[in-house]
């Protein structure tokens, strides 16, 4: 549905494309018809939780502007204080079968198409990247990100175990005795704490500047092939991807055991009360 939904407009020397939910357009891109880089925005008030909806829309828009020729992506954020805060939890509360299933498939697709995209890619961090948010950021090829934010993946704080596709995203950037210690303590690092462990590439002070260093290193690929840029990426990362790319079923198997245990259930129910009650006070 969302597909049929998804428009391309041309604006002047832009297009723009939107993939649209019922009240929203949860996603926005715009290439730059001079440098040939799509901008995709994530627009999903209030935080950019990720729902299915917003996953399928976020892949769809990264499958769309692989076809429309562009030169790279730049992920970034409609929200000036949340890149995103990770996956929507609402998903994730006693879920119904047929839609956890559909929206954990969208998750393992929406980060391989992400982490494996032939294009460069860069994350304009330009708020908040918790969770799944950091991972997204983390399949980036490169990361900016503003001051004053936070970063990581607390999963462990709220008691989830950590699937390994996340493990290995943060693998993929990350020294392996940082991850670990990290994903043990669920460590949320500040921008300038994400910086020191190399976490994240450049801090910038403005989403400005932070898009324009986007820019500026998807740009220093120009006098490289295209294609062989491609597989070479490909080939680097089709490791930390095997699992997904192989036993996507069985990922799928034990994370839905898990998320649909008591354990977890209700660990998160004690966890939302209190991310709710934060707004009460
Ligand atoms: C052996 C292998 C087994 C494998 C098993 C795998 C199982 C793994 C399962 C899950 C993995 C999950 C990874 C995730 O990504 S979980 C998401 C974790 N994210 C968070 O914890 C972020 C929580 N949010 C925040 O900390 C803040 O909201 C922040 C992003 C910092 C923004 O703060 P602020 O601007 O102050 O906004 P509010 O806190 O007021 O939030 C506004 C409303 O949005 C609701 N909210 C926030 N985040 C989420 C979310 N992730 N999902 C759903 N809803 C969210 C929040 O409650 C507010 O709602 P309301 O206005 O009704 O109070």
């Amino acid at each position: 549905m969302l597909r049929s939904q998804t428009k391309l407009f041309a604006l002047g020397k832009r297009q723009l494309c939107r993939s649209m939910s019922k009240s929203c357009d949860l996603t926005l891109v715009e290439v730059d018809d001079k440098t040939g880089i799509a901008t995709l925005t994530m627009n999903k008030p209030p935080v950019n939780s990720c729902n299915l909806e917003m996953m399928r829309a976020l892949k769809d828009s990264m499958k769309q502007i692989e076809g429309n020729k562009s030169r790279g992506i730049i992920l970034t954020s409609s929200n000036n204080k949340v890149f995103s805060s990770g996956l929507d939890l609402n998903e994730l509360r006693n879920p119904e079968q047929e839609r956890l299933v559909a929206f954990w498939k969208e998750l393992q697709e929406m980060w391989l198409t992400l982490y494996l995209s032939n294009l460069p890619t860069a994350a304009a961090i330009n708020g908040h990247a918790l969770a799944v948010g950091c991972v997204m950021a983390s399949a980036c090829e490169y990361r900016v990100m503003l001051p004053g934010f936070t970063i990581g993946i607390h999963a462990t704080k709220f008691g989830y175990v950590v699937p390994p596709f996340i493990v290995n995203s943060y693998l993929s950037v990350l020294p392996r005795p940082v991850v670990e210690r990290a994903l043990l303590q669920g460590k949320i690092f500040s921008t300038d704490e994400a910086q020191q462990i190399n976490l994240i590439d450049e801090v910038a002070n403005s989403k400005e500047e932070a898009l324009s260093k986007c820019a500026s290193f998807i740009g220093s690929f120009a006098e490289a092939n295209p294609v062989a840029r491609a597989l070479t990426k490909r080939q680097l990362r089709a490791e930390f991807a095997r699992t997904l790319l192989d036993e996507p079923e069985a990922e799928l198997k034990e994370s839905l055991e898990y998320i649909t245990s008591p354990l977890f259930q209700d660990s998160l129910d004690a966890y939302l009360a209190k991310l709710k009650s934060k707004n009460k006070k």
